[in-house]
């Protein structure tokens, strides 16, 4: 029905509205009248109070010319306010010229009907309210609630008596509150103090309460209410464009203020105003959410342990106890050395004022100093005598120890204790260290843990000659590494061309090692894959800067932290990138076999892939200078020294002698670019990496090995045919050394042309496809089918 009801309306308002529209100034007419109509109501409303009683006797005689009324507006006056206040709603009848005043107001300004319509509803429920309430008061005062008031007040109190219309008009005023006012419960306070207010104006005067009511509806009514009274007051038509300007400039100058009155209650208008604010703050709070942030509130940081969460990391009881750890002191050993150190250098009148002794696990460091005037280098040069006298091995004299002020003479324990890899893997020092690679190499002179960061180092170079403990070493990096890194966070490439040494790592491929696509295995010990495991690891530091690079980070330690906090989109090709450690254990071998081809991109990475998390360690027997070059060197700040041969290979390999002099066994000299440290290296013996590795692989792994980018490599075909086109620009000069030497070697064509292992085999394959050499035979050398240069010759020219 009601909609039906507005649907009519609606068709009929509309149907009308176009004649109004024929000319907007009808419309302006018609709205001045409906606002002068009013406020010649309010004019008698306000007479009548006084005048009522003495026109009341006139209001029969409506038709006679000669009557007059006293109210202000004469007969017509006293009846209307007869007809709304004495029979109406009383004094709630000063609602209607205010409705009336609004309705010609909207009128005037062309102003949407819909607030119109609210507003009368809104008004009639007042009315209403008003009279029923007055209408408790219809005894005394009869014109405050009218008649209307007094039978609506007497039917109401006949059916729930007084009690009940109380709270009947409690509860509409109640909803009006809420549902016109919006008033919260926060707002109550204030909504009474203005409530208050509009009673107060109600009860002054009709205009004041006009101006109340408009005051609480928006400024801009207030604003035009006055001036359309001035402009009945002129009755002017020339100011009748002034007035609309005066509407349109204050209408502008209303909307503006109206976001920042602090008055936002009092007005529907101005509640639908803070309302529509309420949302757009919660929405620009959405917008500066970021993303990132939003994620991490409801997923939480990225963790890239998930997959494997419930991963438990290698205990101790793996590790074997050597003995107790604690060195024991031999004093009739330390003294009967002392003795001799102080002997020795008395002989060539060297005086000492001070000695003291520091035990360590394998040497005992003595510390002298020498009394007022003597030359360092003198003693020095008196290593080899001290060491004669001393009648022991691995005497190394450090004149001066740096930062001491004193000279330190390293003499070997005739008992030494083996630093066992438990012992140095529970020390605080490890368990506790903030590291991104953290290694616990061994221990100190002083019997201090040493623990290192391979993420600083950044590559580590290892020497020392056969059986000085290189292999424990590698043994006991990788086994500090397994005890601190979850499988998410480091992947180890093992190159391993001895085949027995990191057989063992095997057990957890699919844990903690990475290789190539198509390999089989994920330990390398052949040479000639290794080609394609570097290059596909230079590959992979190339899509990595490009990864940091798009992610505007600096190292791979602020990617994932960025990673982790969901900054980074994982459909652009970002994602965790755990830290790679490449072991070489034999490189010497490798440097042998595949010469430049291993080189270059061995410093390739030694150069660039520090930030990006590839480190390399590199293990060597022989540190001579064709192993180790100038560029390897350059770029290996970080070295091990075992026990080596000759001074020079300890200047090759440490740019200083002293790896010549250490007693073997896992004795080492560690620098980092400037100082030595000697170690005792940390014993783990081949059983126990086999209870750690068999510990981690018996439990829930990746579905496969961590996957290095595909190298398309220039591997050598063995197919027979072979295009022309294809042919190595050597080939030419190639055969012609195959022929001469009538020998179809590989290994003669790396000689001769000083090439690599790869493409010496892969100019094998081409001479094949051409005839000029037989096909492989095991270890024997092939056959060379072209016997001199002319048949050479001949056979290239008819191709
Ligand atoms: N830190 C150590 N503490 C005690 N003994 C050690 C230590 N390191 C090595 N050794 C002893 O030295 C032996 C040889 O060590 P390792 O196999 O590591 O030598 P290597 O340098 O790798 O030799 P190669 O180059 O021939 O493989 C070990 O079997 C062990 O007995």
């Amino acid at each position: 029905m009601a909609k039906k009801k507005t649907k009519t309306s609606k068709t009929s308002s509309s149907k009308k509205l176009p004649s109004f529209k024929v000319s907007n100034q009808q419309k302006i007419i018609f709205g001045s009248l409906l606002m002068l109509i009013s406020i010649a109501c309010v004019i008698a409303f306000i007479s009548f109070f006084s005048t009522w009683q003495q026109d009341q006797s006139l209001l029969k005689e409506f038709g006679d010319r000669q009557a007059e009324a006293k109210n202000w507006l004469n007969k017509f006056g006293a009846s209307i306010s007869h007809l709304f206040i004495y029979k109406g709603f009383g004094i709630a009848a000063f609602i209607f010229p205010v409705l009336l005043f609004q309705t010609g107001f909207y009128l005037f300004l062309n102003k949407s009907s819909k607030q119109l319509i609210n507003r009368w509803f809104w008004g009639i429920i007042v009315s209403i309210w008003l009279a029923i309430f007055f209408g408790f008061f219809a005894d005394d005062a009869p014109l405050l609630g009218g008649v209307v008031g007094f039978e609506m007040n007497d039917f109401l109190r006949a059916y729930i008596g007084v009690i009940g219309v109380v709270l009947l008009l409690l509860f509409i005023f109640i909803t009006y509150c809420v549902a016109r006012l919006g008033i919260t419960p926060q707002k109550i306070k204030s909504l009474f103090l203005t409530t208050q207010e509009e009673f107060k104006a109600a009860f002054k005067s009709n205009k004041v309460k006009a101006e109340a009511e408009t005051n609480t509806a928006e400024q801009q009514e207030e604003e035009t209410k006055t001036a359309a009274i001035n402009y009945a007051t002129d009755a002017d038509t020339t100011s009748d464009v002034d007035i609309e300007n005066s509407f349109e400039v204050k209408i502008a100058e209303e909307e503006s203020p109206a976001v920042s009155t602090k008055h936002p209650s009092n007005t529907e208008e101005k509640d639908d105003e803070l309302k529509i604010e309420v949302e757009k703050v919660e929405e620009e709070k959405e917008e500066s959410d970021n993303l990132s942030d939003r994620l991490v509130k409801d997923f939480g940081e990225f963790d890239p342990k998930l997959a494997l969460s419930n991963y438990k990391f290698p205990t101790l009881e793996l590790l074997n106890d050597y003995g107790s750890g604690s060195i024991t002191i031999n004093q009739e050993e330390l003294e009967e050395n002392k003795n001799r150190i102080v002997d020795t250098l008395k002989n060539y009148k060297i005086d000492i004022s001070q000695i003291k002794a520091t035990i360590g696990p394998t040497v005992t460091l003595y510390e002298i100093v020498p009394a007022a005037g003597v030359r360092i280098s003198k003693i020095k040069n008196l290593e080899d005598d001290i060491a004669l006298s001393l009648s022991a091995l691995g005497i190394r004299i450090i004149a001066p120890i740096p930062g001491k002020g004193t000279i330190g003479i390293e003499v070997p324990n005739k008992k030494s204790t083996i630093v066992s890899m438990r012992s140095v893997i529970a020390a605080k020092k490890f368990q506790n260290a903030e590291m991104e690679l953290p290694i616990a190499f061994g221990k100190t002179i002083s019997n201090e843990t040493f623990v290192v960061d391979l993420a600083k180092m950044p590559h580590l170079l290892m020497a020392g000659a056969t059986g000085q403990g290189k292999s424990v070493g590698l043994n006991a990096i990788l086994t500090s590494l397994l005890y601190k890194k979850h499988p998410a966070e480091v992947k180890f490439v093992l190159v391993d061309p001895k085949k027995v040494e990191l057989t063992l790592f095997n057990k957890i491929e699919r844990h903690f090692l990475a290789k190539l696509p198509d390999s089989e295995e994920a330990i390398i010990t052949d040479n000639t894959k290794v080609i394609n495991t570097l290059n596909s690891l230079c590959i992979e530091m190339d899509n990595r800067y490009e990864l940091l690079k798009n992610a505007m980070v600096r190292n791979i330690k602020e990617y994932n932290a960025k990673f982790k906090a969901r900054k980074l989109n994982p459909n652009d090709g970002h994602q965790f990138l755990p830290y790679i450690v490449l072991v070489i254990d034999e490189f010497a071998d490798l440097i042998m076999t595949a010469g430049k081809e291993v080189e270059t991109p061995i410093a390739r990475l030694a150069q660039l892939a520090r930030a990006i998390g590839i480190h390399l360690i590199i293990a060597t027997q022989r540190p001579s200078v064709n192993v180790i070059t100038g560029i390897i060197k350059a770029n290996f700040p970080a070295r091990v020294a075992f026990r080596v041969t000759s001074k020079i290979d300890s200047r090759t390999i440490l740019d200083s002698p002293g790896a010549d002099q250490l007693i073997g066994r896992g004795d080492m000299l560690y620098t980092q670019g400037n100082d030595l440290t000697r170690l005792q290296c940390a014993f783990v013996d081949t059983p126990e990496v086999e209870k750690i590795t068999d510990y981690i692989g018996g439990q829930r792994a990746y579905p496969d090995a961590h996957l290095l980018p595909e190298y398309v490599g220039e591997d050598s075909g063995t197919g027979v045919d072979i295009d022309i086109s294809e042919r190595d620009a050597l080939f030419r000069e190639a055969a012609e050394v195959i022929v001469i030497a009538q020998q179809g070697s590989a290994s003669l064509l790396q000689r001769k042309l000083k090439l690599g292992y790869n493409r010496a085999g892969r100019i094998i394959d081409q001479l094949e496809a051409a005839g000029i050499v037989g096909p492989f035979e095991g270890s024997k050398a092939r056959q060379v089918l072209v016997t001199d240069m002319a048949a050479l010759d001949q056979l290239l020219s008819n191709e």
